[in-house]
This record gives C-alpha cells, structure tokens and sequence, in this order.
C-alpha cells in the first residue's frame, strides 16, 4: 500500500483507528476454543465486525509465535485474510526486529515478501545498518521504535547523550537515512506530551500511536499534539477492543469499541487540513 492510498484511506473512513490483533487463547471466548484454529476464527470475526471503523490492523508477532508452529500458521491465515478481503487496510507486523544487516535482510524478507505485511515495526538500537534491510523494500514501511508507551521508556529513551535526549537522536538521525520516506516511529499515547517536540523534528512522518484503551492513553490528547494535515497517526488499541466481551457477542462488542473510537477520531479529523 503506499502512502498516498493510506492517507485516503483515513479520508473515506475519517478513522486513524489501528485494531491491535493480540490473540491470547485465556481470554477469547471459551466457545472458540473447538474451532480448528480458535485464533483465525477470532481474529476473522474481529476483523469483519470491525473493518468498516478501522484504516490498519496490527498482529503483534508475540501472541503467534507463543503457540507454535500453529501459532504462526493463524499468523499466516489472518494476513493473507486482511490482504484477500479487505486489501485497503494497512498492516503492521508488530515484530520489534533489528539485526546485522545481513539478518535484518531476512526479517525484511519473512514479513514483507514471503507473509506480505505493509510494514513491520523495528528496534533502532543497533543502527542503520540494522534498519537499512527493511528500508531498501519499495512500497513497505519500517516503523522504527522512538518513545514507547511503557514505563521502561524513561530508562534509555529519555536519557541524554550531549545534552539530547536519545529518542530525538533517534529521530534526527534516521530522517537522514536513504529511502527515510519509508519510515514511520512509534510513539506512546501515553507520552502524548512529547507529540509537539517530536513534530518538531519529524513534522511529516507516520506515527504508530499505542497506547490508548487498556494502557490509558488518550485520542485527544494525541490529536491535538501530534495530529499533521493529513493526520499523520495511526492510534492502537488491541485489548480494549478485542477483550470488551468474552461472551458469543463478542464481535458486536468489539464493534462497538472500535466505533467509539472512530467517532471520537472523527471529530479531529473533519477539523483537519
Ligand atoms: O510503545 C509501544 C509499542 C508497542 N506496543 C504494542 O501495542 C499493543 C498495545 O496493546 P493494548 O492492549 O492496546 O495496550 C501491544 O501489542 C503492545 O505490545 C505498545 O503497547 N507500546
């Protein structure tokens, strides 16, 4: 997908609203549990009843390879899904690689070609040559960890090198790096505080925003800092919206939560431009 359908995408559906596809068998409801493959039946249902809210979907890679060989085989069948029935929604392999770069190659390879994710997120510590692998793909999109919605972020990310915190290092350097308009960063809803600096240095670049529904982030607080004309964000939520019943109604309750948040990012958006 490129940027241009994207950015359309969020136009038609006046929706930023990202699902997050963490499959956790505890917490499905029981009665899926005799399909072959509970996890794609799940995540089958959660995508159609939430499809005509949300502009991206985002299997975080965890929740797959936790179960195996049939844990990346519901990987599998959930990504050909999204790209057969509802090829306008973006996809992100929430994987966090980064390697050698002759590592980092392969990764690009399992999540771009072979699976045929639009993107993958990426840990920057160790350096360019570690992310240039995933940039050199025409039409994906890298989506580089910058300030992360865990507490944890204040150990490294916030820490200063020279008077400058290491995040924003992260930020300017990677924006210097051939095909850098193939990146997107990651950054917390709930760090929305740092949205207007960060716009600062990255005014233009896609945001992955994680963080609101279970972790406590907010929609407007993300919009209002970190919103560009066309948007720029796409905003996660995956508990709050997978988990919102665990009863035979849950797809209608995952709808339900996804609409919410639609309607509340729609009001940012018909402001915008
Ligand atoms: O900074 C980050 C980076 C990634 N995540 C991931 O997003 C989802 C959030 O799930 P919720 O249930 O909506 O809290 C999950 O896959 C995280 O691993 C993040 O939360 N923060």
């Amino acid at each position: 997908m490129t940027l241009e359908q994207l950015v359309e995408q969020i136009k038609i559906k006046k929706a930023v609203l990202c699902v997050g596809l963490d499959t956790d068998l505890d917490k499905i409801p029981r009665h899926l549990l005799e399909d072959e493959d509970p996890i794609f039946a799940f995540n089958k249902a959660i995508i159609d009843a939430t499809h005509q809210y949300a502009v991206a979907y985002k299997p975080n890679t965890a929740f797959y390879e936790a179960y195996g060989l049939k844990g990346w085989e519901s990987l599998e069948k959930t990504i050909n899904y999204l790209n057969s029935e509802y090829p306008e929604c973006f996809t992100i392999a929430d994987a966090k690689r980064g390697d050698i770069g002759n590592t980092s190659s392969r990764y690009a390879r399992a999540f771009f070609e072979d699976l045929g994710f639009d993107s993958v997120t990426v840990a920057p510590y160790m350096g360019k040559d570690s992310v240039e692998p995933f940039l050199a793909f025409a039409e994906k999109f890298t989506i580089m960890l910058a300030l992360t919605s865990n507490p944890g972020a204040f150990d490294f990310q916030t820490q200063k090198i020279e008077a400058e915190e290491l995040y924003k290092r992260v930020l300017k350097i990677s924006k210097t790096w051939e095909h850098s308009e193939r990146l997107m960063y990651v950054v917390g809803a709930t760090k929305a505080e740092y949205l207007a600096e960060i716009r600062q240095i990255i005014p233009e670049a896609f945001l992955l925003v994680p963080g609101v529904g279970a972790q406590g982030g907010s929609v407007d607080e993300v919009f209002k800092y970190g919103a560009t004309p066309d948007a720029g964000l796409l905003i996660n939520s995956s508990r709050g919206i997978l988990y919102a019943s665990n009863q035979k109604d849950f797809a209608e309750a995952a709808a339900a939560e996804a609409q919410k948040l639609q309607s509340q990012m729609a009001a940012h958006i018909e402001k915008l431009g």
